[in-house]
């Protein structure tokens, strides 16, 4: 069988987040780059991989996904469905839950943070600090619940790695590369999931992936 091809740029967290997956799921895939500059992501072919002219999208063979969350999903489930937990429902339910809580809680504080202090001042915009503040704020309060969920249990969905835990990856480094990573130093046992998590190749790529080009 051919490789999965992964559409985008490595710049973009969305697509990293599928890098994590992929990675963790062993599965074969290869990045096929994107050139925004060109508006290759607005292409005809493109749009046939993602009505929506976006990154990532994903292929393998005559099957085409875009959403990453979705992307990762489908990684996992093919090839290493036990980071879904599907053979226990319960289990699979908070799976759910956190795949849930990282999509609508933890990146809906942090998506602001980083599009304010890394993209736009790439795009000649300058950042909106109240905005940053503002999401900062709701980050701690994310982070609260984090922290009292970690003090119970290894990982997010319980004392198993699960895909919940990976989709965090991608954004978290890129928290890194602000001056606001320190935010996670007031929630030891989210620091140490963290530090956890960063052992694994899975995440040592996605940080390699991601650093700008010398
Ligand atoms: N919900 C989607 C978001 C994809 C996205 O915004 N991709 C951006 C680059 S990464 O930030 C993108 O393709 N932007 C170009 C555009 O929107 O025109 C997902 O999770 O895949």
């Amino acid at each position: 069988m051919a490789p999965m091809k992964l559409y985008g740029a490595t710049l973009s967290w969305n697509v990293t987040r599928c890098v994590a997956a992929l990675e963790e799921a062993g599965s074969e895939y290869e990045i096929v780059p994107i050139d925004f500059g060109t508006g290759q992501h607005k292409s005809p072919e493109h749009l046939a991989r993602n009505p929506f002219g976006q990154v990532p999208a994903l292929q393998d063979g005559d099957l085409y996904v875009f959403e990453s969350r979705a992307i990762c999903k489908y990684a996992c489930r093919k090839n290493k469905p036990e980071l879904l937990k599907e053979g226990d429902i319960k289990e699979a339910a908070i799976v759910d839950v956190w795949l849930e809580v990282e999509a609508h809680q933890y990146s809906s504080a942090l998506n602001p943070i980083l599009f304010e202090v890394l993209i736009k001042p790439m795009l000649g915009g300058t950042c909106d600090q109240q905005k940053v503040e503002e999401n900062l704020e709701k980050l701690k309060n994310v982070l609260q619940v984090y922290e009292a969920r970690l003090s119970k249990c290894k990982y997010l969905a319980g004392d198993f790695i699960s895909l919940a835990d990976l989709n965090h990856i991608a954004m978290t480094l890129c928290l890194f590369a602000t001056p606001h990573a320190s935010v996670l130093d007031a929630y030891p046992h989210v620091k140490a999931w963290w530090t956890g998590l960063m052992e694994r190749p899975s995440a040592q790529r996605v940080a390699a992936l991601m650093k700008p080009p010398a």
